[in-house]
């Protein structure tokens, strides 16, 4: 997972290594020329013993000329190393790779300022490397721009009164179905029954699809005629959830596109209706950039609370792991990562970040 973007964060590391060490060794060199061109003036000023004093400097090359050359480093290496220069070219080589790897604009400006501020100037001691220092900013960074509205989802839960409503949205095709039934699953593993209502009333098929993942996952399913109204079948869900002691109702929507008003209009409708606790947008991770958008304008449109992103075990960019939070405000919650009911992880910035940076 995020394969691609693991490798482009590793090479702004040794970019920068390379960049501050090429500087280290250009400083360490003018240190030395400094002091031999002040001994050769106080050998000069000093006019000792011309024999004594050729030993003397023959020694002094011997013993101390690597030696030197390596203290010279260390303390040029001890004072501020990081400058703007140093950065330059690794941020901008860094700016393309988030880019190409589907980061919105903003969050790569984002990530990027925060790298600037936190690294020039930067001062390590002469224990730390460069590429510790970089890769504490890039968590730093990173972390900033991931957990944006972060809430903890369980917590959530088993706090609300009963029956939960979680509403899922999104557009077709992306997965919404399979995550409701991998949801089902996750809640009953926290001790949580749900039912599955489905309000995609306007697919033909999508009853007998959801239906499937019902029976295999032991769940009841409230369902109506394809072309009925999606509010009234997730009202159901949630009268049949309330007479049944169900803790969680779990709404499937049509998936259209955003700019459709009639779905818009719908789940306005939805809103009204059975007022969700949750309303979670659905979007698949290798979408990149496509999601980001759709994730903004379906907020816009219909408030979202957070977001899943499917097929995350098919995407090696991260993009959209990276930037639907801080695009939208509304924290990812999950990731699906395959296609069994299992394949559903809960969003951890600080896991994610880890893993990214190393
Ligand atoms: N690899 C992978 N495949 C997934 C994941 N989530 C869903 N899928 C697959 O994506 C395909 C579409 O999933 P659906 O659940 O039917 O998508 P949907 O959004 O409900 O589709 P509509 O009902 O047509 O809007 C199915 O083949 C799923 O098995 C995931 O996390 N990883």
């Amino acid at each position: 997972m995020f394969d691609g973007l693991k490798d482009k964060l590793d090479s702004f590391r040794s970019d920068v290594e390379e960049s501050a060490d090429a500087e280290a060794d250009v400083e360490a060199e003018a240190e030395v020329e400094a002091e031999a061109d002040v001994e050769a003036d106080t050998d000069v000023e000093a006019d000792t013993d011309a024999e004594s004093s050729t030993e003397s400097a023959s020694s002094d090359a011997d013993e101390d000329g690597p030696g030197r050359l390596q203290r010279a480093k260390a303390f040029a290496t001890g004072k501020v190393v990081l400058e703007e220069e140093d950065l330059e070219d690794p941020l901008w080589n860094l700016e393309m790779a988030l880019l190409e790897s589907d980061v919105e604009m903003g969050v790569a400006e984002a990530i990027l300022d925060d790298l600037r501020s936190n690294l020039i100037g930067e001062t390590k001691s002469q224990m730390a490397s460069t590429g510790d220092l970089v890769a504490d900013a890039l968590r730093d960074a990173l972390l900033d721009v991931i957990s944006v509205g972060q809430f903890d989802f369980e917590e959530r839960i088993a706090e609300a009164e009963k029956p939960v409503t979680i509403v899922f949205t999104g557009v077709n095709g992306v997965g919404k179905t399979t995550t409701i039934a991998k949801m089902a699953r996750y809640l009953e593993d926290r001790g949580y029954s749900s039912v599955l209502a489905n309000g995609d009333t306007y697919r033909a098929g999508a009853n007998e699809q959801i239906r499937e993942h019902a029976e295999a996952l032991g769940k009841r399913l409230i369902a109506h005629e394809q072309g009925g109204d999606p509010a009234a079948v997730i009202y159901d869900g949630v009268e049949y959830a309330e007479a049944n002691d169900v803790d969680v109702v779990l709404g499937d929507t049509a998936g259209r596109l955003h700019t459709s008003s009639d779905l818009m209009a719908q789940l306005e409708k939805i809103d009204r209706v059975v007022d969700p606790d949750l309303t979670i947008f659905v979007d698949e991770a290798v979408a990149g950039q496509d999601a980001v958008e759709r994730a903004k304008q379906f907020d816009d449109a219909a408030e979202i609370d957070g977001a899943v992103l499917t097929k995350a075990d098919a995407d090696s960019q991260g993009g959209a792991a990276i930037s639907v939070a801080y695009v939208t405000g509304k924290p990812v919650l999950f990731l699906g990562t395959g296609q069994g009911y299992d394949d559903l992880d809960r969003f951890d910035p600080e896991e994610l970040v880890a893993d990214l940076v190393g």
